[in-house]
């Protein structure tokens, strides 16, 4: 039986926000240029509609410019490929970031590969998935920039470690495999269709959840020792019957197996949005030339 150390993801993120306020005025200082941030809202989607509010006022708190672009979910996709123009063209937004998911009329790829890779925070472009692929300078996705920060503030250097991405999507575990590999972990990713995924997540020095259903990795699949973060945030119904978070592991059953592991919420959630800010002033850094 170890205790179970909890990985404090909010405190970490308000560390980093913190620093990152005073690189964000330095850099206005010098260039007389304040970073903006553009979020792209379609549709009305009540979880959506928090986390824009959240980044948007952490975006002020950290020096920079919030600009929201609320549409209505019926809106066309033209409409919504000539807003991302617009941004793309002004140079008073040096971030842009169209939430996710997108109502089902509009294809999601389509917008994706409308944004200015330079000015693509959320690293989400083909072009920005592709430089982090082959290992150039990207733009690199918010949440697992956010875990693989945790994961070596733990541990240290990754180099040799055995981790399982449970979890194959492309805003998530492609990618934190991609950045995983560049930190010399042994990678494997496992999906749905994964034989025996309690054993291969027995292998894990380091194991993620990231597939989105709520508790899916039980505490026998946890390696004594390992290191566990844990990107799931969903809301499911509690004992009350009130709406609770909860986490892809079963937290309570990890407890005394795992030898740190993120809550939910205060967890990657604060992260992502701390690599965000990060993601917008690097991207104003590189389109005014100061870096
Ligand atoms: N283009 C795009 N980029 C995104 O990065 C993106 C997106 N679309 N669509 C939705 C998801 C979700 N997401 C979260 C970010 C922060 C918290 C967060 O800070 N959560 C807190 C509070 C949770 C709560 O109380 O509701 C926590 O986990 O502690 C949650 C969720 C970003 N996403």
């Amino acid at each position: 039986m170890v205790e179970t150390r909890l990985i404090d993801g909010k405190a970490f993120a308000e560390g980093m926000r913190a620093r990152l306020k005073e690189d964000v005025a330095a850099f206005v200082r010098e260039t007389g240029v304040t970073p903006g941030l553009a979020v792209v809202l379609v549709g009305e989607d009540p979880a959506s509609a928090v986390y824009v509010r959240n980044k948007g006022k952490q975006t002020v708190e950290a020096g920079m410019a919030s600009l929201e672009h609320k549409l209505p979910a019926d809106t066309p996709q033209d409409e919504v490929l000539a807003l991302v123009r617009a941004l793309n063209a002004d140079s008073s937004v040096h971030g842009i970031l169209v939430q996710l998911p997108l109502p089902a009329s509009i294809d999601a790829q389509a917008v994706l590969a409308t944004i200015d890779p330079a000015k693509d925070v959320d690293g989400f472009h083909v072009v920005n998935a592709g430089r982090l692929a082959v290992g150039l300078d990207a733009l690199v996705p918010c949440t697992p920039l956010g875990c693989v920060m945790l994961l070596k503030d733990v541990l240290g250097s990754l180099a040799g470690l055995e981790a399982v991405v449970v979890g194959r999507s492309n805003i998530v575990g492609k990618p934190l495999a991609q950045l995983l590999l560049r930190e010399d972990a042994t990678v494997t990713i496992a999906h749905s269709r994964t034989r025996d995924l309690p054993g291969v997540c027995r292998r894990a020095d380091i194991l993620i959840g990231a597939v989105g259903r709520p508790e899916m990795i039980r505490g026998d699949w946890i390696k004594p020792g390992a290191t566990v973060i844990d990107v799931g945030i969903n809301r499911v119904a509690g004992v009350d019957g009130k709406a609770r978070l909860v986490g892809d592991v079963a937290f309570d059953e990890a407890q005394g197996i795992a030898g740190a592991i993120t809550p939910v919420p205060g967890g990657v959630g604060p992260m992502t949005i701390a690599c965000l800010l990060a993601n917008t002033l690097t991207a104003a850094k590189r389109q005014v030339g100061a870096d």
